[in-house]
């Protein structure tokens, strides 16, 4: 397999496993190589929109691996001592492995020779091997990935900066198997300094250490999309971004060393930017656009459902355009961020964070680390952990924080602030499931925010029944289709890994047919249903780097059946209903359909006229329709 990279002299160094000496970035050189070099080959004044001059081909295989050196050859084998069962076993037995097959199997490794080899692994190379652990397994996906990354956060920013988003989205197809992406936002834009760390440098972000929920969290995700477009087509992300209306925008092109997991700014210069402030980034990469479940299309169409205060332009790679105009006018809910609750703060973090405390006492540590923490809660906690209140947390021993940490799990604290974490909330949920399919019942639960590990999170579901949908066609057999889970973490649609996460345990953990639903073992229930469910946390725990499903706490677990389950039985009391009707109905229609003959047996019995038999039969029929229950 080979993969095309750009020209070490033009664009630095090479993104594979090169010693560090080879790898030549003119703009990086130390000032005494660049001394020496001719003019000529120092840094070229920056050209707007330069693209790669020339690309070589590497094989992604290292196949030219270096003869180990003297200092790192094995000791010769008849220096080895054979085992003594050896020594009866004919001569050609006796032979290391490699000899007796003939092969060349390379030389067995000494503790020297690994020593010679063991060194750090730059996290940008670590990566750039496990590309799938972001997201980027195939093209297919890595398209999707790059604008998830790319639109995640220009809704993040934009909301920080309490601007209503307007973002446009346009993918161009330059061959069969290369696009160019570009998203545009109207958020603060990114200072000067900043760029270069923020597209080109692996976990790097404003997020990972604060807690309240955003979409992105890690410091990973755009710098990873820029690696693979680095990769895949050898082109550098390009950026333009403006934070001051009065100033021109800042144009660079930058790519991630990966070696050293830094960024190398390629061509840098002021530019004119359609917007007062915002960003624009370009990358191009190897991808593949198709449409259906799991597609760029479908991505952005849930998160212009999730988020209606956003205004969303998509320009598809096939010509089509689709504008999603804001829907609200109001800022959606913006979370502030919080301290830590005491709730699942784990014994280790308790004392590594009482040893940095610079608090005097004790209880002041517990108030202040912590949320919902009042001062005399806290001097209880003490109390309730038989130490002295005067203890200094810096001075105190792991046994100390011990009982604090079990005096803490027995202490009723209330639940954690609702502003770091911003629910979509009832109302907003049920107009968005209505936006998406319309059905006869709609049954929606936002739960209240709960605690794992420290981390406050809450979890909502949305049920919608009895609808009409292409997508799920009934079998040919008439089976009834299985029910659609949508799972947002964060406002963010997860379209991979359904049945990786908790959210998808959880719900084949309800007992559905509780609630009149059918549901094989091991299944989703079936039926026209459908179920999101939506995860927010000041940090969401996702299964791996790629952000696809959410780790099985069982804390989370349990707070996704609940809510689940509250919609579940919403559900179940509708369709009770919907059948005690049904039948009704049914004892109605026979008893509608033997009226005239009541009336006849009347006319013999009691002798009736005819006018009075139709008025016996009409009173009949009223009684009958008045006592009606629904
Ligand atoms: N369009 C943008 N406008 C303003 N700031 C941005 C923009 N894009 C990225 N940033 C900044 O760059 C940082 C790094 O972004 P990146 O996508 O690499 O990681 P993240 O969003 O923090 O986390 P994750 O890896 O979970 O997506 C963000 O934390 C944010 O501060």
């Amino acid at each position: 397999m080979a993969i095309r990279i750009i020209d070490k002299q033009d664009k630095g160094p090479s993104l594979f496993d090169e010693p560090a000496e080879e790898l030549k970035t003119p703009a990086k050189k130390p000032r005494e190589e660049a001394a020496e070099k001719p003019a000529k080959e120092k840094k070229q004044p920056p050209k707007p929109k330069k693209s790669p001059a020339k690309t070589q081909t590497v094989s992604l295989f290292d196949e030219s691996e270096p003869e180990p050196s003297a200092k790192e050859q094995p000791e010769p084998a008849e220096e080895t001592p054979e085992p003594a069962a050896e020594d009866n076993k004919p001569a050609a037995e006796k032979q290391p492995r490699s000899k007796r097959s003939g092969k060349k199997n390379g030389k067995a490794a000494t503790a020297e020779s690994m020593a010679g080899k063991q060194r750090d692994i730059s996290i940008s190379e670590f990566f750039a091997k496990n590309r799938h652990l972001l997201g980027f397994d195939n093209p297919r996906k890595a398209l999707l990935t790059t604008i998830k990354e790319a639109v995640d956060n220009s809704l993040d920013a934009c909301e920080e900066a309490y601007v209503l988003p307007a973002i446009t989205v346009t993918i161009e197809q330059l061959d069969e198997n290369k696009y160019r992406v570009t998203v545009m936002d109207n958020g603060p834009g990114i200072v000067k300094r900043q760029v270069p760390n923020i597209f080109a440098r692996l976990l790097y972000g404003s997020k990972f250490h604060s807690l309240k929920m955003s979409r992105g969290q890690q410091g990973i995700g755009i710098s990873a999309a820029g690696m693979y477009g680095l990769l895949t087509t050898g082109e550098p992300v390009q950026v333009i971004s403006r934070t001051n209306p009065k100033k021109p925008a800042y144009h660079c092109h930058v790519q991630i060393d990966t070696a050293k997991n830094v960024p190398d700014v390629v061509m840098d210069e002021e530019c004119d930017f359609e917007l007062p402030t915002g960003t624009k980034v370009t990358i191009t990469l190897e991808g593949r656009y198709l449409k259906g479940k799991q597609s760029v299309d479908e991505y952005i169409e849930q998160t212009a459902m999730a988020n209606p205060h956003v205004a969303m332009t998509y320009n598809a790679p096939d010509g089509s355009s689709y504008v999603y105009e804001r829907q609200s006018e109001e800022m959606p809910f913006i979370p502030v961020e919080i301290k830590p609750h005491p709730y699942g703060v784990e014994l280790g973090m308790l004392y590594k964070m009482a040893r940095e405390s610079r608090a005097k006492k004790l209880p002041q540590f517990l108030h202040e680390d912590f949320s919902r923490v009042s001062l005399n809660l806290a001097k209880q906690i003490v109390k309730d952990a038989g130490l002295s209140i005067q203890l200094r947390p810096s001075k105190c021993t792991l046994q100390e924080m011990e009982a604090v940490h079990k005096a803490v799990n027995k202490t009723k604290i209330m639940a954690p602030s609702t502003d770091c974490i911003g629910p979509i909330g009832e109302e907003r949920l049920e107009e968005g499931l209505k936006r998406v399919v319309e059905a006869e019942f709609y049954a929606v639960c936002s739960r209240k925010p709960s605690v794992y590990r420290g981390n406050p999170f809450l979890v909502e579901a949305a049920l919608a029944y009895g609808f009409k949908d292409n997508d799920s066609k009934k079998d040919d057999d008439d089976r009834q289709p299985l029910m659609q889970l949508k799972r947002v973490a964060n406002r963010v649609p997860l379209l991979y890994q359904q049945s990786a996460g908790a959210i998808y345990k959880a719900v084949l953990d309800v007992n559905w047919r509780n609630y009149g639903v059918s549901q094989s073992r091991g299944a989703l229930p079936s039926g026209p249903l459908l179920l999101m469910v939506h995860i927010g946390s000041v940090w969401v725990p996702f299964t791996s780097e790629s952000k696809e499903a959410v780790a099985h706490y069982p804390e989370i677990i349990k707070e996704i059946k609940l809510a689940v389950q509250e919609c579940g039985r919403k559900l179940g009391r509708h369709l009770k209903r919907q059948r005690r009707v049904k039948q009704e109905l049914q004892k109605r229609s026979y008893i509608q359909t033997y009226l005239p003959h009541i009336g006849e047996a009347l006319r013999d019995i009691l002798a009736l006229k005819d006018n009075e038999v139709t008025d016996v039969v009409e009173k009949l029929r009223d009684v009958l329709e008045r006592s009606r229950k629904f």
